[in-house]
């Protein structure tokens, strides 16, 4: 009874009642009082809890002295109540004084929460954030043998004069086409006259092979070489960059010299394991790993010994029945020489200790992402506190090892500290994917630098592969037709008896992508809305909840059915008429099941952009909600828009859209710090 009286706990419970924080925010607040927590003490426990369901590891104590955050983003009316206690002063000071609360130094007694270096944390919460610093702080730079390694990186990186023989023909300025595709970086160190002669008295890419001369490695900087240098020198390593950037194919030539070094070194093959956070994403790395293999400039052993098909994290640590709990961990660690993690920005601070816990101390890894996407949906953001901790400039022993090992000129201004991190890390800036021609590309690069005016601009030239549309009620009705459209082929398909491989196919190259789930510009109205449309246009059945072409995204993990959070399967009559939801699994194979048998799931000719991460749609609509949200960021709009790999549709009136790209998403979290300690 008492406990209800306190003034914190009465409040916490209002606003509990109100919605603005969790049961569980709620209930951790009141264990803290049952043990002895002091009014304050509760008050932050409610508050962190509170933070973690925005994603945010920690709460910064500054923030709040400064008064720069509302507490629990509610209105201060709500909170007069406490009013006193809030501005009762140093909160550090007080909480350090608290019997729950430790500075988790070693040795200390583990409390409830930690207080460490102004950010409060959970305890859990700390413990993870300080492991995996530790774990990557002590994955160190490996011994390389230079002459080895850099013939081998010249062989895998050499240039390919057909693919630029054949792109020449279509390119009217031929300088500046050589500088893009050579990465030319000092074309006045070069002799242009001799250039140009050899480029038109060829006629054929092997014509080509004198720039070999013309154009020497050192007047050039192929950003992946280095990345494959770097990786090769690091036990831990992070190649980052926006879709196309060649983070794939980069890290296959990595994985192609990885294996020729231990082949040379050892007599066998290091173990290597390919992972992805979701089965989307592990599905279409397969498939892209796939490509990179075929193009290799290596010898069968060799690439016989990369995997060509990659997995789930879930599935890699081993998942135990009805348990959060995975067989791989600290004492019983994975069986590998080499992880490479794909998507790595989707990784919670959970998982990615779990991941790290559960690798041997000699294993190297590799993180691939892009550190301009959304977060991970769970707490932490931890690809891009890495990236941020690592910065874009190498320390001096490594621009010297770069250098020697790829012959590019790497010499820039040194970090601030000599912290290994900065030398883990490897940016791709160049879209292989998207050329100069392409919206889509040059629109995420703007929305990516957040001004809008660039953003204006790309708008307003013309591109033929991004389409902008007003959202008023015409609008709405143009995107609902549009769905119609676009989701017209797959369930013809469907009518027409096709595979179910086939209508899986045709149903991915379009989605519908919003901002929000609820209301009339969020997944579960436009669900509804797509719903009656097709039906309207009889392509669906009516009113049944289970009808031949219905998609469904699964929301839940099954870890028995092999079923996973963001999985879609279509619905498809059986040869016995029975109703099944068909999935591809990430290895390619098919898996039915009786829609009463699936985990929790949803319709989905819409879906959340969060839930779109790992994914990519060669037509992508989105939309955004007419008036702005909290949700609406720059790392949103960006990771939509790159989920499109053909042609974009934009739903949204300016203010909103000027909004959200003007916005930048902020976790609280310490690892950048923890990192270059
Ligand atoms: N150095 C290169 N020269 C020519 N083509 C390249 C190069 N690097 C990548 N590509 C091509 O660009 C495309 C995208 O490459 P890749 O899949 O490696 O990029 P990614 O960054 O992994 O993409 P995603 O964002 O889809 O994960 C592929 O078709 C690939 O063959």
């Amino acid at each position: 009874m008492t406990n209800h009286q306190s003034p914190v706990l009465q409040t916490l419970g209002q606003l509990k009642t109100a919605g603005s924080i969790r049961a569980l925010d709620y209930q951790f607040a009141r264990f803290l009082q049952e043990i002895g927590g002091e009014p304050l003490t509760v008050l932050a426990g409610a508050l962190v809890s509170h933070e973690l369901a925005s994603g945010n590891v920690c709460l910064s104590l500054e923030d709040i002295e400064q008064q720069t955050q509302t507490l629990f983003g509610v209105d201060p009316d709500a909170l007069q109540p406490l009013k006193a206690l809030i501005a009762s002063g140093n909160w550090q000071e007080q909480l350090s004084g608290s019997r729950l609360v430790s500075d988790g130094s070693e040795g200390s007694v583990p409390t409830p929460l930690v207080l460490n270096r102004n950010r409060l944390y959970l305890y859990r919460y700390w413990h993870f954030e300080h492991q995996v610093a530790e774990i990557l702080r002590n994955k160190t730079a490996r011994l390389v043998e230079s002459n080895t390694i850099q013939a081998i990186l010249d062989r895998l990186f050499q240039r390919d004069y057909t693919l630029l023989f054949n792109g020449l023909q279509t390119e009217t300025d031929q300088r500046a086409a050589i500088i893009k595709w050579l990465d030319v970086v000092k074309p006045d160190e070069l002799d242009w006259h001799a250039i140009g002669q050899t480029l038109q008295q060829a006629t054929s890419g092997n014509d080509l092979a004198h720039l070999d001369q013309l154009i020497p490695e050192h007047a050039c900087l192929n950003w992946q070489k280095v990345a494959a240098a770097l990786a090769a020198t690091q036990s831990f390593s992070v190649i980052s960059g926006g879709p196309g950037t060649g983070k794939t194919t980069t890290v296959t030539r990595l994985l192609a010299l990885l294996v020729e070094l231990e082949q040379q070194t050892k007599g066998r093959a290091p173990v290597i394991r390919l992972v992805a956070p979701t089965g989307k994403a592990a599905a279409r790395l397969t498939e892209s790993i796939g490509g990179a293999l075929e193009k290799l400039h290596c010898c069968e052993t060799v690439r016989n010994n990369i995997p060509s098909e990659a997995g789930t994290i879930h599935r890699l640590l081993g998942v135990i029945p009805n348990s959060t709990e995975f067989r791989h961990h600290r004492d019983n660690p994975l069986h590998l020489d080499i992880l490479v993690v794909d998507e790595a920005s989707m990784v919670d601070l959970p998982m990615m200790n779990r991941l790290l816990d559960a690798l041997p101390g000699d294993a190297r890894i590799i993180l691939l992402g892009d550190r301009d996407q959304l977060a991970s949906v769970d707490a932490g953001s931890v690809l891009g506190d890495i990236c941020a901790a690592a910065g874009n400039t190498y320390t001096e022993r490594q621009q010297k090892r770069l250098q020697q090992l790829t012959g590019y000129d790497l010499r820039t201004e040194l970090p601030e500290s000599n912290a290994n991190i900065h030398d883990c890390f490897c940016l791709l800036q160049k879209s292989y994917r998207f050329d100069a021609s392409s919206g889509i590309g040059q629109l995420a690069a703007a929305v990516n630098g957040g001004k809008v005016k660039n953003t204006k601009a790309v708008w307003e030239s013309g591109f033929q592969d991004i389409r902008r549309h007003l959202l008023n009620d015409s609008g709405y009705q143009t995107m609902l037709q549009l769905c119609v459209d676009q989701y017209r082929p797959y369930l013809q398909a469907i009518k027409e008896g096709q595979p179910a491989r086939k209508v899986l196919a045709a149903f991915n190259r379009f989605r519908l992508l919003c901002a929000l789930r609820e209301g009339a510009c969020g997944v579960e109205g436009l669900n509804l809305e797509i719903r009656s449309a097709l039906a309207r246009h009889r392509l669906i059945e009516r009113e049944t909840l289970w009808y031949p072409g219905r998609p469904v995204l699964i929301t839940q993990n099954d870890h028995g059915l092999g079923l996973y959070n963001g999985d879609i399967g279509i619905t498809l009559a059986g040869t016995d008429d029975r109703l099944r939801v068909v999935f591809q699994l990430p290895d390619g194979s098919l898996k039915e099941l009786l829609p009463s048998r699936l985990p929790a799931h949803e319709t989905v000719y819409a879906m959340t952009i969060h839930k779109s991460q790992g994914s990519e749609f060669a037509h992508t609509a989105m939309i955004l909600p007419d008036k702005i949200n909290p949700v609406l960021t720059r790392e949103l709009v960006y990771t939509g828009i790159t989920r499109a790999k053909r042609m974009l549709e934009l739903f949204t009136t300016d203010a909103v859209f000027n909004q959200s790209v003007a916005r930048q998403t902020h976790r609280s979290s310490g690892l950048k710090e923890r990192l270059l300690a």
